[in-house]
């Protein structure tokens, strides 16, 4: 079994191309660290936001711009998928809920990609109905899908093209989160071979 998926892995990525070298992806995640920095690191500034890290795929890009925000800060994490193991989104499932205190605080809501919205537009409502007094939407991506989304972001690292990426906490079938630059898997290869992914 473990063969199988070790395999799969790897076939996935022998097929898959780079869109985003590892140093580009450092330059992005610096320029959202930059932008919230200007805010909450200003001279003055008093506030003390919580850094909510939507877990799983948000796990490498909030540890790798944690280090690099220069302001007082809280920070928890939620859990909650929406693809599984899957290349297409699905029903919202809640793993981890946010706990009371995000009540009254200023939320930097960090993922790593704003895809369809439905994730992010779900969740940002649900810390706003739990009392919290803004939620700043905090990505690594944002994909174009040429079409409106129910959320936009506030603060975004990279525009990506409307293709299944893989890399930077992102994964395809659970692999490649690890990956330190961006690849697109061939439509092909996806489960559901989906047409408006092979442009
Ligand atoms: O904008 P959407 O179309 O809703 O998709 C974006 C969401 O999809 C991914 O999570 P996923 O459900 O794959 O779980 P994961 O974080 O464990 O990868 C990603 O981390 C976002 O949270
Ligand atoms: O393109 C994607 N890749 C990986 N995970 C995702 N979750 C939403 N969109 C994507």
């Amino acid at each position: 079994m473990l063969d199988f998926h070790h395999e799969r892995a790897r076939a996935l990525l022998a097929n898959a191309t780079q869109i985003v070298t590892p140093t580009e992806v450092q330059a992005a995640v610096t320029s959202v660290a930059d932008q919230l920095n200007a805010r909450f690191a200003a001279p003055g500034a008093t506030e003390f936001p919580l850094v909510l890290g939507v877990m799983g795929g948000a796990v490498v890009f909030t540890g790798t711009l944690l280090p690099q925000l220069a302001f007082p800060l809280d920070f928890d994490y939620i859990h909650v998928s929406r693809y599984g193991d899957d290349d297409r989104g699905g029903e919202l499932v809640w793993k981890v809920i946010p706990r009371q205190n995000v009540a009254g605080r200023t939320i930097l809501l960090v993922d790593d990609i704003l895809d369809e919205g439905e994730t992010l537009a779900h969740v940002k409502q649900r810390l706003l109905d739990m009392g919290a007094a803004e939620v700043m939407v905090v990505v690594f991506a944002d994909k174009d899908l040429g079409r409106a989304k129910p959320i936009t972001a506030d603060l975004i690292g990279l525009s990506l093209p409307n293709k299944f990426v893989v890399g930077f906490g992102m994964d395809v079938y659970g692999y490649w989160r690890n990956l330190p630059g961006l690849w697109t898997i061939r439509p092909e290869d996806l489960k559901q071979a989906a047409p408006e992914l092979a442009g």
